[in-house]
């Protein structure tokens, strides 16, 4: 019985030592200190093999490698458990960055190897040396290189500033010899448009479902290279003005880091010259157009270009580097016109359809403009929308940012928005396919909000920009009624998830 009593102290003193020894090493970080004399100890076991990188070659030409290397470090999570590490601030205001010291040492883990990385400096000369143990050298060199490139390249995609470029005409000749704002026949200017999924009042399985697309997208290269087929994914968004179709593009190019390459049909005077266009877009880039059924339906003497040109661009079959990812989007108000030839599974993949608001966008809207989830008066305009009553998200959202101080009032507004100007609006979306006539003259002064707009071109322009000139104009337009049942039994609000992905 003593003997068992004595081991039973004994196995409790021995745990209890365990634990105090654990907690010593972990809550004062003497654990760092033995793996490290533990590796040293393991490394005494193991022939080890060096390779450098150095900063220049003996050309004193930039090794691009050093540069991918010092990416790669900077972004490991090991170098903020390392014993010191430099503090940069980066590209953004509010980045700080990871920087290693000289001679600094830092450990990585791949494929179940470790190995180190040693930020060698001898007279003013930079080099990284790897240091890999020669038993998994054969096995993960190659492979850890490699891994090397694709992390720095996407580090790069996803730091690298977004450029928005515009198409101008052959004959525009603005001066300007600026090789970083000139390529060819495009100019470009920062892309800082803040839309992103996360702005946008749509369903959340719709979104997801985009999202995951476009991630299954930029990873097919090997797959869309083995099928022979050019390596782009064609997007066709759909609906009435203000709907969210053009900030769903911002969207796109942010969520995946990409140039915007927004093609201006009105500027391309032939299809030799939409074939040039394309051929100098850069990978990696959402390559736009806007309002392509205006282009198609109202396609007459206007420009030499053709409809042929139109579907080849559309093919992407002129594309020199097709083995390059290029997203494709084009918007429309509605697709009823166009002939199908033109939307086949192919040249467009993916078709999203942006309706007016139904209730469910109204609350989304409501809790991101005005933080409200929840308020007594959203039964009331529950009741408007089952009514068949609608606003777009740009005209729902203008009034709530415009009366954002007060909710209550806010929403009042838009019931009274809905009540007068959005009878039956989910069914009159389809009148406005080219902006017809509904919309007001521009030339006199419109109210919209309580905000007064003066009439110079950049107000123009903001208004043209954020879908504003509706909801005066159709206010004021009579021919906006008719024709609207059709349209609502096209689009009723339930189609919001309309998303279609073929080929
Ligand atoms: N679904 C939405 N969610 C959030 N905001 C939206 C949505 N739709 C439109 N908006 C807002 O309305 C404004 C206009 O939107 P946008 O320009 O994207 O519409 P559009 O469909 O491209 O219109 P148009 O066909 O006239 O070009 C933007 O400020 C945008 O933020
Ligand atoms: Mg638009």
């Amino acid at each position: 019985m003593a003997i068992l009593w004595n081991s039973l102290i004994l196995l409790f003193i021995v745990l209890a030592s365990l634990f105090l020894i654990r907690v010593l090493l972990f809550k004062t970080g003497l654990i760092y200190i033995t793996n490290k004399w533990w590796r040293r100890f393991e490394d005494c076991f193991h022939v080890c093999q060096f390779f450098k990188v150095p900063e220049f070659s003996d050309g004193m030409q930039h090794n691009q490698l050093y540069r991918k290397v010092s990416v790669y470090l900077n972004s490991l999570a090991s170098m903020e458990d390392s014993d010191f590490t430099n503090l940069f601030t980066g590209k953004k205001s509010n980045e700080i960055v990871l920087g290693l010291d000289p001679n600094q040492v830092i450990e990585d883990d791949f494929l179940g190897a470790k190995v180190c990385w040693i930020n060698e400096r001898k007279l003013n000369r930079n080099t990284f040396v790897l240091k890999v143990r020669k038993a998994d050298k054969r096995r993960i060199l190659r492979p850890y290189l490699q891994h090397i490139h694709s992390v720095s390249d996407e580090l790069d995609q996803i730091r690298k500033d977004l450029r928005l470029h515009i198409n101008v005409r052959d004959d525009d000749g603005d001066g300007d010899d600026d090789d970083n704002l000139r390529n060819g026949r495009w100019r470009s200017v920062p892309f800082t448009h803040p839309s992103t999924f996360e702005t946008i009042a749509m369903e959340t399985d719709l979104k997801n479902r985009v999202k995951s697309d476009l991630e299954s997208f930029i990873k097919a290269k090997q797959y869309y290279h083995r099928l022979g087929r050019v390596w782009k994914r064609s997007f066709l968004l759909y609906g009435p003005s203000g709907t969210g179709k053009s900030s769903f593009v911002a969207a796109m190019a942010n969520f995946l880091c990409y140039d915007v390459y927004d093609v201006d049909l009105s500027r391309v005077s032939s299809d030799s010259d939409l074939k040039m266009l394309l051929l100098q877009t850069t990978s990696k880039s959402v390559i736009v157009i806007e309002d392509l059924d205006r282009f198609l339906i109202g396609k007459s003497s206007t420009t030499a270009l053709s409809l042929s040109g139109v579907l080849n661009f559309m093919d992407g079959i002129l594309n020199t580097c097709c083995f390059e990812e290029r997203v494709m989007v084009f918007t429309m108000k509605s697709k009823d016109q166009i002939d199908p030839a033109i939307l086949r599974p192919g040249r467009i993949d993916v078709h999203i359809h942006f309706p007016l608001c139904d209730f469910s966008a109204f609350k989304t809207l409501a809790s991101s403009c005005l933080g409200l989830k929840d308020h007594k008066l959203f039964p009331q305009v529950e009741e408007i929308f089952q009514n068949g009553a609608s606003l777009s998200p740009a005209e729902m959202s203008e009034l709530m940012i415009a009366n954002r101080n007060s909710p209550s009032r806010a929403l009042k507004t838009v019931i009274t928005a809905l009540q007068t100007d959005g009878d039956g609006r989910g069914s009159a979306a389809g009148r406005r396919l080219g902006d017809g006539g509904s919309r007001k003259s521009t030339d006199e002064p419109s109210e919209h909000s309580g905000v007064l707009f003066s009439r110079d071109n950049t107000v123009k322009e903001f208004r043209k920009l954020y879908g504003l000139l509706r909801l005066k104009s159709h206010r004021n337009s009579p021919s906006f009624d008719s024709a609207t049942t059709e349209h609502k039994d096209k689009y009723p609000p339930s189609d919001l998830a309309s998303l279609q992905i073929d080929g």
